[in-house]
């Protein structure tokens, strides 16, 4: 398990992390968005023993990771930015990593180049930007990390190989229970592979749901009634209405609550028209986060 607790950390005068407390489960996949400039980067690379935090600590497995060897050897983190030894092939770079990493799987390695299918003897900067990422993964997929820490992982790969990556992401987390964090901007990419999102806004985890959570809670209703009929009826069932459109006919409500609840509430005013229809992890932060104040469009792509 992962667990963060009152984690601050801060560049000079910029507090670039405040009081950050977040626990991710063995076994699960965890999406943590935000706008540019959050502190993602920053929360992982404290995460993964990269930077020391000012304040809170940082624990897997209960121990701490900063300058702790035997923790950071069932981690693996692949950067934003990806770094390779100059000149190194991607046999010297494996040879390297078994070194580092003692669950190194071999017979994984040699598996994985038909997923991968790049010369094992290329020098790997003279690689394209994707098959540099490609590579990332396969080192990273033969180490059998227990954890895995991503920084906009998918960024540069095609969509045929995004789609065989989150395959392989998927395929530990069933088999071995891995447990991943990934920093992305993309929701639809999350929505995918998540169990657990969180959102950092300027430095603060301003909010953490269990997917399902989110997606069952929120609801997208279109209705049409015979009649002019008066929101009182919402009001009086205490309905939480987070967004109001009227389309023509059609009154589109964006309305948190549980469905069946939310038929029976409308049913009763016997609309001609009524569809409940669940919505996008896109459009479940742009209403949540409306309602809290945060312009989450700027969050999200
Ligand atoms: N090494 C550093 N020295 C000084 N300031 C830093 C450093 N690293 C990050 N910062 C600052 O900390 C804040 C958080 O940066 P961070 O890279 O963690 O954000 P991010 O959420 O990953 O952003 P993006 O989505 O743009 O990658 C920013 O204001 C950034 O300028």
């Amino acid at each position: 398990m992962i667990e963060i607790k009152d984690l601050n950390k801060s560049f000079e005068d910029l507090a670039a992390l405040k009081n950050v407390n977040i626990k991710i489960q063995k076994g699960s996949v965890y999406g943590l968005v935000g706008s540019n400039g959050a502190g993602k980067t920053t929360l992982l690379k404290t995460m993964v023993g990269v930077y020391q935090g000012d304040q809170g600590t940082c624990y897997i497995d209960g121990q701490e990771v900063f300058e702790n060897v035997a923790i950071k050897a069932k981690v693996i983190f692949i950067p934003d930015t990806l770094y390779f030894f100059p000149n190194y092939s991607v046999r010297d770079m494996a040879k390297y990593y078994k070194n580092i990493y003692p669950a190194w799987n071999e017979v994984r390695f040699e598996k994985l180049k038909e997923a991968f299918d790049i010369d094992v003897n290329k020098n790997i900067n003279r690689l394209s930007k994707g098959m540099q990422r490609q590579v990332a993964f396969w080192l990273a997929l033969s180490s059998m990390p227990d954890y895995l820490i991503l920084d906009e992982p998918l960024d540069g790969l095609d969509p045929v190989m995004r789609q065989k990556v989150k395959n392989l992401l998927i395929q530990d987390v069933a088999e071995r229970q891995m447990t991943v964090l990934i920093s992305s901007h993309n929701l639809r990419e999350l929505e995918d592979l998540c169990d657990t999102i969180g959102i950092l806004h300027k430095g603060t985890l301003i909010l953490e749901k269990e997917l399902d959570d989110l997606k069952s809670d929120v609801h997208k209703i279109q209705v049409a009634f015979k009649e002019e009929v008066s929101g009182e009826f919402l009001a009086n069932a205490q309905a939480q209405v987070l967004y109001e459109e009227i389309r023509g006919s059609v009154r589109l409500f964006i309305m948190r609550g549980n469905k069946d609840d939310l038929t029976r509430i409308f049913a009763k005013q016997q609309p001609l028209v009524l569809d409940i229809l669940p919505l996008t992890l896109e459009e479940v932060f742009i209403y949540e986060m409306g309602g809290i104040g945060y312009a989450i469009e700027n969050i999200i792509i």
